[in-house]
């Protein structure tokens, strides 16, 4: 089983317009609403796919997709992507105030959530909401990898900084995120995603690069998230590298091209999975 873990879930809203113009006033001509976060969109892809998954983290009021997330007094956050079809442009909420009670509460949630799910893979994705320690990360890792499970951090700044500390078996850093993660451990395998170039994988077998064969359009938000649905079926089944990879840059892509983050085109992927075909 695969346990994502997303502290500042999201009420994603997602317009879709003809053309963006910085100051001018825009018609939407469709409207998506879902609950959403990184890591409730690797669930989603997960899911899609087969995989057995379970999701915890924050959940604040409003949030709809409670399961095993820990109830939190303060609201849950919205964003919001503006998509033309082509590309996107995202505005992120902050997030609700964490106090130290709802952060200790849910440190014990996690902890039992591990103990009884025999969890082999944990992926901790996305920024913190305000309250938190930004030692947050490296605390659920260093949990994750005393129950025996492998630890997935897809973050940046501080927390990815930090969460270094407990060294993760894996992070996907984009090229932004690359400056924050020069101290990794040689025990951390590093996925980075350089967008339409693909995915680098320094391991320790070595390094391994995959390409799209071709570029995709589409809405990129969430292609990220696809990409590490990925990464943790495979660290979980020990897939090797190359295939692994393969199968990473095919789901970004497909995700590219589905409408809405969390969603992937099934036929897509399984198409330019072939045309990798390591
Ligand atoms: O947790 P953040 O880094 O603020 O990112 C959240 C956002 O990222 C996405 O998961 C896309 O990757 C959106 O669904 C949105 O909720």
């Amino acid at each position: 089983m695969i346990l994502t873990v997303t502290l500042n879930p999201a009420i994603d809203v997602t317009y879709r317009v003809a053309s963006i113009v910085l100051g001018e006033a825009h018609r939407v001509s469709d409207v998506d609403t879902r609950a959403g976060g990184k890591g409730v969109n690797v669930a989603n892809v997960l899911t899609q796919l087969g995989e057995p998954v379970t999701m915890t983290g924050l959940g604040g009021t409003g949030f709809p997709l409670m399961q095993d997330f820990f109830p939190i007094g303060g609201a849950c956050r919205r964003t919001l992507v503006v998509t033309d079809g082509i590309d996107g442009t995202g505005f992120w909420e902050p997030g609700p105030q964490v106090t130290a009670a709802e952060w200790s509460g849910f440190l014990d949630h996690y902890t039992a959530l591990l103990t009884w799910s025999e969890a082999r893979v944990v992926v901790l994705s996305g920024s913190l909401p305000p309250g938190l320690p930004e030692v947050a990360y490296a605390r659920l890792i260093d949990i994750a990898h005393a129950h025996g499970a492998r630890s997935i951090l897809d973050t940046s700044g501080a927390p990815l900084r930090l969460g270094l500390v407990a060294e993760p078996d894996l992070i996907k850093p984009n090229a932004r995120e690359m400056g924050d993660v020069v101290g990794a451990s040689r025990r951390t395998t590093i996925v980075a995603s350089k967008g339409p170039d693909g995915l680098e994988a320094t391991t320790a077998d070595g390094v391994f690069v995959v390409r799209p064969p071709r570029p995709i359009a589409g809405n990129p938000t969430g292609a990220g998230d696809a990409c590490v649905a990925a990464l943790a079926r495979g660290l979980r089944d020990g897939t090797a590298w190359p295939a692994l990879l393969a199968d990473a840059v095919a789901l970004s892509a497909a995700a590219v091209a589905a409408p809405v983050a969390g969603t992937f085109d099934h036929d897509l992927y399984l198409q330019i999975r072939t045309e990798i075909n390591p």
